[in-house]
């Protein structure tokens, strides 16, 4: 009896544990983030409310791509992931599912994000995820990332795309405002990750991957990281400069940036060790703010004017 009560807690264990690492494949938190981009592009693309349709099925099928591109970078990089202290506790790493397993759950997810898109979205929009999804998958985690240390520039393309993607499942079109929109991502993304790089410095060395803090030291990193942080700075200028947001967005912006740019200032100045790790988080937040104060201004103008 009572070993079969041990067994039944062992079996509901594994079983928790199962799922948990099937959404760990996912990069659950980053998809969430990128979520919140891609809602933001959907508010922006009209003046009134977005259609539930696309919100809702333009969100789960961008959703479920991303989060099979994440499942196929873990596939793609088990290996690789086995040799950093902050991936070796992966699900693929650790063998708690066995790779043919994560192979189905990616392809599962890719071809329902896309699928879904193609059947209830648009045609524009799903081409446009699938292309996200084959750039970071394949061409970003099978090649770049261990060929060049501009790969996060590159590969960075991808994982702008949330936000105009977005845009083009409610307008079915193109435009300056959604390229615009992922333009500040892309500009983010090098002070977003090579911070976090430079604190990890040492694992991606031994792991043999060159990132840009391996390639070309700390120091160019630091002003790297400096540099993209005023580009990120003058392309968050745009939507005001361009009449996209009003008074509200600028005052917002300036704050953030302001903030942003102590951290970027600290990583550069490279007294504080912690500076690199506390911008990384602090990015996060960035951009997350970014987005919510595009997004209080759109309705703040609809609503109060
Ligand atoms: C090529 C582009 C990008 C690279 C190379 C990159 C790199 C990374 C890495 C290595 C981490 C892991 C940190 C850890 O394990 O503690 C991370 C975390 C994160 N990234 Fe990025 N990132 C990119 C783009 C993005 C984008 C576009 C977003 C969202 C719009 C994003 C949102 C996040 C979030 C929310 C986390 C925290 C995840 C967590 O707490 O587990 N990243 N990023
Ligand atoms: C369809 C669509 C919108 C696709 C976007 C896909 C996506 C989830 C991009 C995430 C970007 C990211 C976390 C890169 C880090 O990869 P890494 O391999 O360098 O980091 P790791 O070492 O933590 O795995």
């Amino acid at each position: 009896m009572r070993d079969a009560v041990a067994d039944d807690t062992l079996k509901m264990e594994s079983s928790t544990w199962l799922w948990r690492d099937f959404l760990t494949l996912c990069k659950p938190r980053v998809v969430v983030v990128m979520l919140v981009c891609s809602m933001v592009g959907m508010a922006l693309a009209t003046p009134s409310l977005p259609p539930a349709a696309a919100v809702t099925f333009g969100l789960t099928g961008i959703g479920l791509a991303a989060s099979g591109a994440a499942a196929f970078n873990h596939i793609l990089d088990r290996r690789l992931d086995a040799m950093m202290i902050r991936t070796q506790e992966r699900p693929l790493v650790t063998r708690r599912l066995p790779t043919s397993l994560a192979l189905l759950w990616a392809s599962l997810l890719s071809v329902l994000g896309i699928g879904l898109l193609w059947w209830q979205v648009n045609a524009l929009t799903a081409w446009l995820t699938l292309a996200s999804l084959i750039g970071y998958a394949l061409i970003y985690t099978a090649f770049l990332k261990r060929a060049t240390p501009q790969n996060i520039v590159i590969g960075g393309v991808a994982g702008a795309a949330p936000p105009l993607l977005g845009w083009t499942a409610v307008t079915g079109q193109l435009g300056p405002e959604p390229l615009l929109l992922m333009l500040i991502v892309f500009a983010w993304t090098p002070p977003h990750f090579w911070a976090l790089a430079i604190h990890k410095r040492d694992e991606y060395a031994n792991a043999g991957v060159p990132m840009l803090p391996v390639t070309h030291g700390d120091a160019f990193t630091r002003l790297q990281v400096w540099l993209y942080g005023w580009l990120t700075v003058a392309v968050t200028l745009l939507p005001f400069a361009i009449g996209m947001s009003g008074l509200l967005y600028l005052v917002g912006i300036v704050l953030l940036n302001i903030r942003f740019m102590i951290w970027n200032w600290r990583v550069w100045r490279g007294h504080d060790p912690q500076a690199p790790i506390n911008a990384f988080w602090y990015s996060i937040r960035y951009i997350l703010y970014v987005f919510g104060v595009l997004l209080l201004d759109h309705y703040a103008a609809i609503w109060l004017w």
